[in-house]
């Protein structure tokens, strides 16, 4: 189902590439067709751009099927007098992103990530102990600041689709590293009923 009206703005966590953004496309693709994309640096600002009428809507992830509910997102939602009118779940897949994957695991020294794909690595990241883990404002903001930075011994936890929007690649060994094979996360969509 399509909607019949001028282009919609959808607010996520991004930049581009994060898991947010990626939701947002297929939520998107399923319901309006084209969408202006309105990138937030936090959820709270998501929150912001859909109650002062910025954007029409906003999408929030809200459980992960290995790290449960996001406190955060519960929290926001608990206080605001948006309406849920739906919600998508998609499978999310960490991979260890670099700038050339031809590095080898041992090599990489710092993994810049957004504390979720953290939690949901976290038997890998226990196992591997001597990584350093800076923590980032999404998985997109991590896989920038590793493609800006430009080292061979930096890596960032993302999706390789998210890797792609600045040139990263993912290592091939290993290549799954969340705790659990069968990852996804489930995102909810806000409106504010007074558009
Ligand atoms: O960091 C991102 O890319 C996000 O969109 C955030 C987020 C989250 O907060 O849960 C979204 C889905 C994944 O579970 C991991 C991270």
């Amino acid at each position: 189902m399509t909607q019949n009206k001028a282009t919609i703005h959808i607010a996520f966590l991004g930049p581009k590439g994060s898991y947010s953004h990626i939701a947002a496309m297929k939520y998107a693709h399923y319901y309006f067709g084209k969408f202006i994309e309105c990138s937030c640096q936090n959820f709270q600002d998501i929150f912001f751009l859909v109650e002062t009428q910025k954007a029409e809507y906003g999408i929030l992830p809200i459980e992960n099927s290995n790290s449960g509910f996001i406190e955060e997102v519960c929290n926001l939602l608990s206080k605001t007098h948006l309406m849920l009118i739906g919600n998508i779940t998609i499978p999310i897949q960490h991979h260890i992103l670099v700038k050339n994957n031809q590095i080898s695991l041992n090599k990489i020294k710092i993994i810049y990530s957004h504390p979720q794909p953290v939690q949901q690595c976290s038997k890998f990241l226990k196992k591997n102990s001597n990584l350093k883990i800076l923590l980032c404002a999404s998985s997109a903001v991590a896989i920038k600041k590793v493609a800006f930075l430009n080292q061979p011994n930096i890596a960032a936890l993302g999706s390789i689709q998210g890797g792609e929007y600045y040139g990263l690649q993912p290592l091939l060994l290993p290549q799954i590293i969340s705790n659990h094979p069968y990852n996804s996360t489930r995102f909810v969509i806000v409106k504010n009923t007074n558009f």
